[in-house]
């Protein structure tokens, strides 16, 4: 029991050793040849004092000259080789340790033993180190990365030698050559002495033994099993994997494809989404409506023989809602409704984009009556340029069209298109027989701005308050889909500030914040610059308020948002489709209110660089009277669209013209912030107070009434 204690050798000084560069070499082998066979090994020499070893301790007396050589030699093939280059492995152990174990697959322990800190900490017979040597598979995995198998066919034939040398070696070597067997045997029989076991138990101790030893065999070849089938698996995986990037170098794009053609071949189904979801858009629900009846049913169409376009094409700015109305036709008729955008097509692959349309088309042939929505078709059937970017576009647009061709009118699939630009498309598309009727979907009017303002206010909670039509008048051009942005946030905004519900405020506050960017409120304007903007932006109030023909003030602000550092917003009472020269002279005179007031009120020398855009918005109103709406005497009733292709004749008449419009519109300007000086120092001052100001607080102040405290 006590060799155990000697054995357990902790790994880590064994790695220590091996890793320790500058050990002194001390030879085993050396000090045994140095005894006697220095005519053997006569180039070594014993470096050091400490590493004699007696042979007969080891039990080595009886071997001949030339026999110690041979066992060692069979013992660790190699080592004595290593001797007669040992001039190099004397000066580097590392490398020698690594070139041995890459020539041999093994290590060369004894160069390990060598090592000096291991040996002096554990200064000990050969007979312990030799005892060491059975955690040798331990050191060989911890050292090296090699396969099982080449490591035992090396221990193989390593055992193989020994044991040809076997007659040679005394009892001591033989125990520690065939340790496996020869330990086992020694100790089980020194144990069953120790533990004074009987004679007649022994055999039953021994039979006991054994088992344990083939159920640990057995465990062992389980492990083997278990390893050698996940490597199968792990092989088999990777065969795979090999098989898949040679079938197809983009693997990851037709990834892309086939998910891209599920998602266009699986059908939505918009039940809950009607006409009824869609606002503003009367004309354009009407021109639909014919095509939800002939969804429903089919039949009644074909008895009269009347013919329904196959393809519809729904034209209008973004957002304007095209695709919830394709939605709300498939939700009326209550059948699938397949979508598609058109850049899902667009395919820098050959035949991918064709096929993805070959594969829409087929399932909603096998589910008709249905919808086929395709949207951004201008993505898809634009004019078939060629172009490096979209080298199959062509190929794609000729597999729609030949698609819509492929099937009756009355087959019940109706193909909705949606395009923000008609223009943009092949004319083969448009023509009889496939898209060949367009609805137009507009931007909403102010009616329609209410109703869908009113829609999505139902969906929140709101103050009564709360009046629609202010709103909707003061979103022109609003989209549906801006206008529900604006309600939601207005919903946000209320509820950031911790109020119950929405009122006038949060969608005004929002409104404006679509309108010219969020507010900047952490922005430090100095007292001179608000004073100034106060007076600026109430000179555009007061022109406002006292123009006949101008639109009304909505609101002032001195609030700093977006790029601006005030505002002052007016209200058409109604959609304009039409204006009037008074409308227009009026809303230069007000463009020219800002400018007009600073100079009043802080003297030429202090105008500021704020009215550019006053006098932007001036010029342009002006330049159109005179070149495109005929509103100016000097040069008639003609449009002049080209002004760069004029004679310079004409074109210094226009500018003339344009400057004489901007001087007059100044002048008058000036003739009421004059005559109404003191209404606008009351503005400013209010403004100057409060920051922002409705119409109805303006009205107060200019009305010399005093507002009360908020
Ligand atoms: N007229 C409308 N009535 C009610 N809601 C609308 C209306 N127009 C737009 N919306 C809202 O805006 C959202 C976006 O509209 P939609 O996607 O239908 O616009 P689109 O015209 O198809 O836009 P795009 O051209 O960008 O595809 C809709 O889901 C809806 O919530
Ligand atoms: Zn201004």
């Amino acid at each position: 029991m006590k060799q155990r204690h000697d054995v357990t050798v902790p790994l880590s000084h064994l790695i220590n050793a091996f890793q320790s560069p500058k050990t002194t070499f001390i030879s085993l082998s050396a000090s045994v040849s140095q005894n006697h066979h220095r005519d053997a090994v006569p180039e070594r020499e014993a470096p050091s004092s400490e590493a004699v070893v007696n042979l007969r301790d080891l039990g080595l007396s009886e071997l001949k000259v030339g026999q110690i050589d041979q066992l060692v030699d069979s013992l660790l093939p190699g080592f004595c080789k290593g001797k007669n280059v040992s001039s190099h492995w004397h000066t580097s152990h590392v490398s020698a340790q690594s070139f041995f174990e890459n020539k041999y697959g093994y290590l060369d322990m004894f160069g390990t033993l060598r090592s000096s800190c291991l040996y002096r900490q554990h200064s000990r017979t050969l007979k312990s180190i030799c005892s060491d040597l059975q955690y040798w598979p331990v050191f060989i995995q911890a050292r090296s990365f090699k396969t099982l198998k080449s490591r035992t066919r090396r221990l193989q034939s390593t055992s193989e030698r020994l044991a040809e040398t076997q007659h040679i070696a005394p009892s001591f070597v033989k125990g520690f050559l065939l340790r496996d067997r020869g330990t086992d045997v020694e100790s089980l029989d020194k144990l069953m002495k120790t533990k004074n076991i009987p004679e007649a138990h022994q055999d039953a101790f021994k039979t006991g033994f054994a088992e344990g030893f083939l159920k640990a065999q057995a465990l062992t070849q389980k492990t083997n099993d278990s390893l050698r089938r996940t490597r199968l698996i792990l092989f088999v995986l990777l065969l795979f994997g090999i098989y898949g990037l040679l079938k197809n170098p983009f693997l990851s794009v037709r990834f892309r494809t086939t998910t891209g053609l599920d998602s266009a071949v699986d059908p939505v189904q918009m039940k809950n989404v009607t006409f009824e979801h869609v606002k503003g858009v009367e004309e354009a629900k009407q021109e639909l409506q014919e095509v939800v009846e002939f969804l429903k049913n089919p039949q009644k169409f074909t008895v009269l023989g009347g013919k329904l376009p196959k393809g519809i094409l729904l034209v209008g700015p973004p957002g304007t809602g095209k695709t919830l109305l394709a939605r709300a036709v498939a939700g009326e008729a209550d059948v699938p409704f397949y979508y598609a955008s058109g850049s899902e097509f667009d395919e820098m692959f050959v035949g991918v984009g064709a096929s993805r349309i070959r594969n829409l088309f087929r399932e909603a042939k096998a589910n008709a009556p249905c919808v086929i929505f395709i949207d951004e078709l201008d993505s898809v059937g634009g004019k078939r340029i060629e172009s490096p970017m979209h080298p199959y576009s062509r190929q794609t647009i000729n597999q729609l069209l030949a698609e819509m061709d492929g099937f009756k009118p009355n087959e019940g699939v109706i193909i909705i298109g949606a395009t923000n630009f008609p223009e943009a498309l092949d004319n083969a598309l448009i023509r009889p027989g496939r898209f060949d009727m367009q609805v137009t979907v507009p931007r909403p009017d102010v009616k329609g701005r209410t109703e869908i303002l009113k829609w999505y206010l139902n969906k929140i909670k709101f103050d009564q308050s709360v009046d629609p039509e202010i709103i909707a008048r003061g979103t022109v051009g609003f989209s549906g889909a801006e206008l529900e942005n604006l309600v939601n946030q207005a919903a946000l905004k209320a509820a950031v500030d911790g109020k119950e519900m929405v009122t006038m405020k949060e969608l005004e506050f929002s409104k404006d914040k679509i309108l010219m960017g969020p507010e900047r409120r952490s922005v430090e304007i100095d007292n001179k610059n608000k004073t100034i903007t106060a007076y600026h932006e109430s000179g555009h109030a007061i022109i406002a308020y006292y123009t006949k023909d101008a639109m009304p003030i909505n609101k002032a602000t001195i609030m700093p948002r977006g790029p601006t550092l005030g505002h002052v917003s007016l209200l058409p009472e109604n959609d304009r489709w039409n204006e009037t020269r008074a409308q227009l002279l009026a809303q230069m005179d007000v463009s020219m209110g800002g400018r007009v007031a600073e100079e009043l009120i802080f003297g030429t020398d202090h105008i500021t660089t704020g009215a550019s855009s006053d006098f932007d918005n001036a010029t342009k109103i002006a330049k159109r009277m005179v070149t495109r709406f005929g509103m100016s005497e000097k040069l008639g009733v003609m449009t002049y669209s080209d002004t760069g292709k004029l004679s310079p004749e004409t074109q210094s008449a226009i500018e003339q013209e344009i400057r004489i419009l901007l001087r007059d519109s100044y002048e008058r300007a000036k003739h009421i912030l004059k005559t109404h000086a003191k209404e606008h120092k009351n503005l400013a001052e209010a403004l100057l107070t409060y920051e922002t100001l409705d119409a109805k607080e303006i009205q107060i102040v200019l009305e010399g009434k005093k507002l009360e405290v908020r």
